[in-house]
């Protein structure tokens, strides 16, 4: 079969072998990018361009020129995509043009700049498993980061996955089939590319091996892997993987980092979408989210670093403390903060052009931005030892500088070079004189052809000599038969022709050799230059790399710094107990939003141990409920990141997870209902729970009958507060009045409400949470503010009336119930019910 295939065809078959096999391959030919049969169907309806045929076998292609247009439409479609360039110039091909495939694209391993989001990671992650422990391996191959981590905890592990946000997981065919059983990581499962690996990708020995020749290491101890073998399958595993779809070593990744998930405060993916930390809830982007608020960062890697803190704030006190005193001095000197924000803002994507470097994709441009870059770290220098906040003294401290690199390329890289090197000019003139005398050969050259003829013409007297060219001789003159007399003596005699005679001169050869080809070999010589430059550069990667890192630290704080004086933040205390006290709150969206005449209302917030361990809010609908327990979540959020917080003042103990119960987003994709994704989401809560995390929780068993409801959700209330596993901080938004009666039975339960004000059948939401009780949710007022038909509203009263006259019998009786008699409240809760049915058909 193989033997009846055209060469090119053979060609095209052993690309296509060398790839994985859901890769669709890109295969030059000309100045085209020709794709086959299935891939060029896949190509075809993605791109919409036209599918052909050609003998029986579907093709599709599109110009060269378009590469940069369609490859990132075919990656963010989710098509794995693998590029085979011709390898050598046509014109000198003995036989048919060599080619090779010189990359595959997979959404874990881009690294052109125009598939990339500067302010997200772009992690690939692996998998590797063995009984009940779990390995994470994270690589950002754009930027250089990696890291691995063992988590035990499953929930933890669909945490951080989520956390990372990253784009494809690559996992052993065993570990896959292991998942699909047990539908693993369901929340994440769908916005990943999985990509399966033979499992002997996962084998620790290769893994190691390959780890350790990449590091040009004897041992990974270095890396703190001791004891860690899964870890290291993992890393090794998805090293490998991201390599051999570079085409290449990846000379860029320095390093391996051992991290644990513990050292930050776990938000898991229901609450990372609830507290719309990085992006509104409905897909609406930063813009409205937390990072929304607090970003006014100046670079790509700032801006990376911010989100990254807002996933991941921290545990340890002594390392928010230090953010903070960072903060606190930058936001008390704002001429240095803005100076300092404007001499960073210069900076570009540091980590990003060096992974290019690395990788031989950089452009000229990316030099000159790598040496402006660099250029302005002495400025920056200067400008931080100004603050003696040990934070930003050591930031200060990692900040190297590189004035032989900046110094080189400002040297060798022209003031507007062109994006591609091919385009030539890229080298600065005075940098190579060899390239200047060969760019001059190349523009100058008729010049200098004709200051040589004028000057032979006066010297020898001949009006009619001549300078001229042919294939044969290159250049030669030309004298006519009648003034061969005046011929002098040093011209070399070549041809004769009928009426004249050629001759050439030493001068005129050495200037025919500088000019033929001098173009062409401008080239070669600038992209050999260039090349040496980059050769030069690569020697300071880790030392960029260290730099960046700095950077961005000092970007994010600076950050945080210039949004407390925007929005006039104070600085949090922080604390080891299990206070959580908040005078003046704000929530920081609606409140940096709210910029008119009305003026969000701060609101304070009293969890302080044992006493008051549990808020539980009531209120009518619309009075701000939600915002208030959700701005109570976001200010801890900030608090342990490091940052300010919009409040007079707060006493912050430290939080190790947040647990949120918010809204009812129903997960039809997942085949769940909105009762049941409550439901999962609050056993979540009771089943992972610790004394030192926050609850937040509004409104349980809504999606129920209103007694099975209630029953759920003031058991679930008694839980959170008396078992010894949770007695956590909790507030509790509620519409069931009847769980205020828990405040009298339960020491650390406190009642309290948003205040409104009646004026008739008006009302007036105060937005103030208060202290006391409610009975009141003014759910038919809020009906009516909303358009509902007045016979409707009317109608809704006189049932309401009637309800409520029916309800006080079943409240009593719960309020005077012992916990374990659920069972029997549900039963008379049934009963009572189907009593406000039958008063119900009868009215
Ligand atoms: N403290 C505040 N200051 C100013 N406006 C506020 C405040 N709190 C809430 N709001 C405004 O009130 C609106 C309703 O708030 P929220 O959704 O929190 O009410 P709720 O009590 O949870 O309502 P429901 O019980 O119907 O869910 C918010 O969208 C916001 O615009």
């Amino acid at each position: 079969m193989q033997d009846n295939l055209t060469p090119m065809m053979r060609q095209y078959r052993e690309a296509k072998d060398s790839i994985p096999p859901d890769a669709v391959l890109l295969f030059r030919m000309g100045d085209f990018y020709e794709e086959f049969f299935e891939d060029a169907e896949v190509v075809s309806s993605t791109l919409e361009l036209t599918l052909t045929k050609r003998q029986g076998v579907p093709m599709c292609g599109f110009p060269h020129h378009a590469l940069d247009t369609y490859l990132p439409r075919l990656v963010a479609a989710g098509v794995k995509v693998a590029v085979a360039e011709q390898m050598e110039d046509p014109k000198f091909a003995q036989g048919i043009v060599k080619r090779q495939v010189t990359r595959v694209i997979t959404p874990g391993t881009i690294m052109d700049n125009a598939l990339l989001n500067p302010s997200c990671n772009n992690f690939l992650v692996s998998l590797a498993a063995a009984k009940e422990k779990r390995a994470l391996a994270c690589l950002d191959i754009s930027t250089g980061e990696f890291r691995v981590t063992e988590i035990s905890d499953g929930h933890k592990l669909c945490t951080e996955l989520n956390r990372l946000g990253a784009r494809e997981c690559v996992i052993s065919h065993r570990l896959a089939a292991e998942l699909r059983e047990t539908d693993g990581f369901p929340e994440t499962r769908n916005k990943i590319l999985w990509t399966e690996l033979d499992n002997d990708d996962f084998d620790f020995s290769r893994a190691e091996e390959f780890l350790k020749e990449h590091f040009k290491v004897a041992t990974l101890d270095g890396f703190g892997c001791r004891n860690l073998p899964l870890a290291v399958s993992a890393a090794g595993a998805v090293l490998r993987y991201a390599t051999e779809n570079l085409r290449q070593d990846a000379k860029h990744i320095l390093k391996l980092e051992v991290y644990s998930v513990d050292h930050s405060l776990e938000l898991d993916s229901i609450s990372q979408r609830n507290l719309e930390l990085v992006e509104t809830m409905f897909g609406g982007g930063k813009s409205g989210s937390l990072l929304g608020v607090l970003d006014h960062t100046v670079t790509p890697m700032g801006g990376r670093r911010l989100r990254n803190w807002v996933l991941r704030p921290l545990c340890e006190h002594d390392a928010i403390v230090a953010r903070l005193d960072a903060v606190e001095q930058l936001k008390l000197d704002p001429l240095t903060l803005a100076e300092l924000r404007e001499t960073i803002g210069v900076v570009r994507d540091l980590e990003r052009i060096v992974g290019r470097l690395n990788i031989g994709s950089a452009n000229p441009r990316d030099f000159q931005t790598l040496a402006v870059s660099l250029g302005v770290l002495p400025g920056v220098k200067t400008l931080l030892e100004v603050f003696d906040a040990p934070l930003l003294e050591q930031l200060n401290n990692r900040l190297e500088l590189f004035p032989e690199l900046s110094e080189k390329i400002s040297q060798a890289i022209a003031d507007e070079p062109p994006a591609l090197l091919s385009d030539g000019g890229v080298i600065r003139p005075g940098y190579s004189q060899q390239l200047d005398e060969l760019r001059a050969a190349a523009t100058d050259g008729k010049g200098w052809l004709s200051q040589i003829q004028q000057r032979e013409q006066e010297r020898t007297g001949i009006k009619s000599l001549k300078v001229k060219f042919n294939s044969v001789f290159g250049y030669y003159i030309e004298v006519s038969k009648a003034n061969l007399a005046s011929v002098p003596e040093d011209y070399i005699r070549k041809q004769t022709l009928v009426n004249a005679e050629r001759f050439i001169t030493p001068e005129l050869k050495e200037l025919e050799s500088k000019i033929l080809g001098s173009e062409e070999k401008a080239r070669a010589l600038e992209y050999q230059l260039f090349q040496e430059l980059r050769e030069f550069a690569l020697g300071f990667t880790g030392g960029i790399q260290n730099a960046a890192n700095a950077l961005a630290d000092v970007d994010a704080l600076l950050s945080l710094a210039e949004c407390a004086r925007l929005h006039h933040y104070n600085r949090p205390g922080i604390f080891e107990d299990d206070r959580l006290i908040i005078k003046g709150g704000r929530h920081p969206v609606l409140d940096a939003a709210m910029t008119g005449s009305e003026k969000f209302v701060p609101n304070d917030c009293l969890l302080d141990g044992d006493r008051n361990r549990m808020m539980l809010i009531t209120g009518p609908n619309m009075a701000g409920k939600s915002t208030y327990i959700r701005q109570t979540a976001l200010l801890v959020v900030m608090a342990q990141m490091g940052s300010f917080i919009p409040a007079d003042s707060a006493e912050v103990g430290l939080v190790d997870r947040i647990f949120t119960r918010v809204g009812a987003a129903d997960d039809l994709a997942r085949g769940q209902s909105t009762f049941m994704v409550e439901m999962v989401e609050t056993a979540n809560i009771l089943n992972h729970v610790t004394p030192k995390s926050l609850v937040i929780l509004d409104e349980i068993g809504r999606g129920t009958s209103t007694f099975d409801g209630l029953s759920i959700a003031w058991a679930v209330a008694e839980f959170l507060h008396d078992d010894p596993g949770c007695r956590c901080r909790t507030q509790f938004a509620t519409h069931y009045h009847e769980l205020t009666e828990l405040a009298q039975t339960r020491r650390g339960v406190n009642n309290y409400n948003v205040a409104v004000k009646e004026y008739g059948d008006q009302i007036i939401f105060l937005r103030q949470i208060i202290p006391g009780a409610t009975d009141r949710s003014y759910g038919i007022h809020v009906a009516k503010l909303a358009g509902i038909p007045t016979p409707v509203i009317e109608r809704a009263n006189v049932i309401l009336e009637l309800l409520e006259k029916a309800a006080d019998a079943p409240r009593d009786a719960i309020a005077s119930l012992p916990r374990n008699t659920v069972k029997a409240r549900r039963k008379k809760g049934r009963e009572d019910e189907s009593d406000d049915m039958i008063q119900l058909r009868l009215l």
